[in-house]
């Protein structure tokens, strides 16, 4: 028997049926969302503006995921995403920014090494709160761009994956003028630093393969100066939404989706669609019902997530210089850091330090208040005159029971398609969330995009069950949002 049909025939007998389900009394087509994430947002908003009925079910109090804007400092600031991953009118989240008429600030070009940054944009110290000369940063920046360049040899001498850092050893041992000592050596472990914190894993977990292989959108990237929780506000207007809604169970098969909630409530649709982050996956905290086949299973398990977590704090004057990034060389990876200043791009004093991979997962160890003590104290390696901060914010999102990571990255090794499996759909059960995009995990736009393509595969599967499929809409926004004209709002001061 179908596992949807059996499920609801054991609520009938124990006499339950009635009480437990939250029946749609409705000749609309209905769906169940799962996350109030971009992605979660994303499908809804595309099935409620195509005349279905939507309700999304989301654990925590607040909508946005991975998008967290805390206002507690008075202004906004991101404690989750905060960059716009290619500033450019191809970004599907592009129409939308524009049309709420956000400003970003631009904090580097296309094809930066370091990814989100310019190399000229620093200010590096080492420990002991010398600053590093800018000669040095920029020509260890060029040995680094070099080195990377080598590895590309290493990937075509090897047909198995290793790990970046161990490429990086191979091409050191066959370049041994790209090694560096000294300052020069610290300078390159920030850099490294810098390489783990995009991917949030540390270098021996980064995909020597995979590593440069993604598309990245063209114009650079973006600060969203005013927060990134203008797109999520426009997205869940008018959205059925059910905060405090933790799903334990879904049912799924050819028929309804009956999603279940902690506390006992039930929730039947024609369809569902799963959001919740990989991590969140891979704790098996969700039952499925039929059990989850191998090959998604397999899936789940076979793409990593990393950590990421900030450190904001709030001063009530600038002591600092007027650069986007202030950093803090040193012999290894783990113990190099960097804040982001805020100031330079919003007009703010705040500093967020940002820390990625292992030692984030340390940093959760700790208490809010000794976290923004070691933050402190490393702050004070570069200002010993640092005052001390009026309020601070720390994230944890490796061990936040709705997150448990930031974001998915490729192991070393990834089998070919883990993420066309994670995204493949099951009947009536769709998968959206950053880790099933194809070509941008670990974005906002690429969660976004994959929202919005399993809310049209859905569509089209309930709107073909119900021999409606002249009814398909594939418009992704409401229309005033994607005919609005303005231009995107860029800054660098
Ligand atoms: C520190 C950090 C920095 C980042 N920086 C950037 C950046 O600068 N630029 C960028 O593009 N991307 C960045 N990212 C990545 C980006 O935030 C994510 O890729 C994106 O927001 C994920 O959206 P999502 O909808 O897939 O998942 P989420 O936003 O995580 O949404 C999933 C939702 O499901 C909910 N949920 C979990 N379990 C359940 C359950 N059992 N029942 C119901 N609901 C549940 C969660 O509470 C959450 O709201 C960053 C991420 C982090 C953590």
């Amino acid at each position: 028997m179908d596992a949807n049909i059996l499920s609801l025939h054991n609520l009938l007998l124990d006499g339950s049926f009635a009480s437990k389900f939250e029946s749609e009394n409705s000749s609309l087509p209905t769906v169940i969302i799962v996350g109030g994430g971009i992605s979660g947002l994303a499908a809804a908003r595309l099935l409620h503006d195509a005349s279905f009925k939507v309700i999304l079910l989301e654990s925590r109090d607040r909508l946005g995921g991975r998008i967290h804007t805390d206002y507690s400092f008075g202004y906004p600031v991101d404690m989750g995403a905060s960059w716009l991953h290619g500033v450019c009118n191809e970004n599907p989240l592009a129409p939308i920014i524009r049309s709420l008429g956000l400003t970003l600030y631009r904090t580097s070009g296309d094809d930066s090494v370091l990814y989100d940054h310019d190399l000229e944009s620093y200010t590096l110290f080492d420990m002991d709160g010398h600053q590093v000369p800018q000669r040095l940063v920029k020509e260890v920046g060029d040995i680094f761009k070099k080195i990377l360049k080598e590895t590309e040899r290493v990937r075509d001498a090897h047909a198995d994956d290793m790990s970046i850092l161990q490429a990086i050893g191979l091409v050191l041992d066959k370049h041994p003028e790209l090694r560096q000592e000294g300052l020069a050596y610290e300078v390159l472990q920030w850099y490294i630093c810098r390489m783990e914190a995009w991917f949030a894993v540390d270098a021996d977990m980064i995909s020597l393969k995979t590593w440069d292989q993604e598309h990245v959108l063209s114009g650079g990237h973006g600060l969203m100066v005013q927060g990134y929780d203008h797109i999520i506000k426009a997205l869940a207007k008018d959205i059925d939404i059910r905060l405090n809604h933790r799903v334990t169970k879904i049912c799924y098969g050819s028929n309804k989706a009956m999603v279940m909630v902690e506390g006992g409530r039930n929730f039947v649709a024609d369809a569902a669609i799963v959001t919740v982050p990989i991590g969140v996956l891979k704790a098996n905290l969700i039952q499925f019902e039929p059990k989850l086949p191998k090959w998604k299973v397999a899936s789940i398990s076979d793409i990593g997530v990393g950590s990421e977590n900030k450190v904001a704090l709030q001063f009530d004057k600038v002591f600092w210089p007027n650069v986007e990034f202030l950093g803090i060389v040193a012999p290894t990876s783990y113990a190099c850091g960097y804040f982001l200043n805020l100031h330079k791009a919003t007009g703010h004093p705040v500093l967020v330090y940002m820390a990625a991979g292992r030692f984030a997962y340390d940093l959760e160890k700790l208490s809010d208040e000794s976290s923004a003590n070691f933050v402190m104290l490393q702050l004070k390696k570069m200002f010993p005159d640092a005052t001390e901060p009026v309020r601070y914010l720390v994230s944890r999102w490796g061990t936040d029971p709705n997150s448990l990571g930031c974001y998915a990255h490729d192991v070393v090794g990834k089998p070919e398609d883990v993420y066309e499996r994670l995204g493949a759909p099951l009947g009536n059960l769709f998968f959206g969330g950053e880790a099933v995009s194809m070509e941008h995990q670990g974005s906002v736009h690429g969660a976004y995009s994959a929202g919005v393509m399993a809310a049209v595969n859905c569509q089209r599967h309930v709107l073909g069950k119900l021999g409606r499929l002249d009814k398909l809409q594939l418009l992704p926004l409401r229309s005033e949002i994607v005919e609005a004209a303005f231009p995107l709002q860029i800054s660098r001061m």
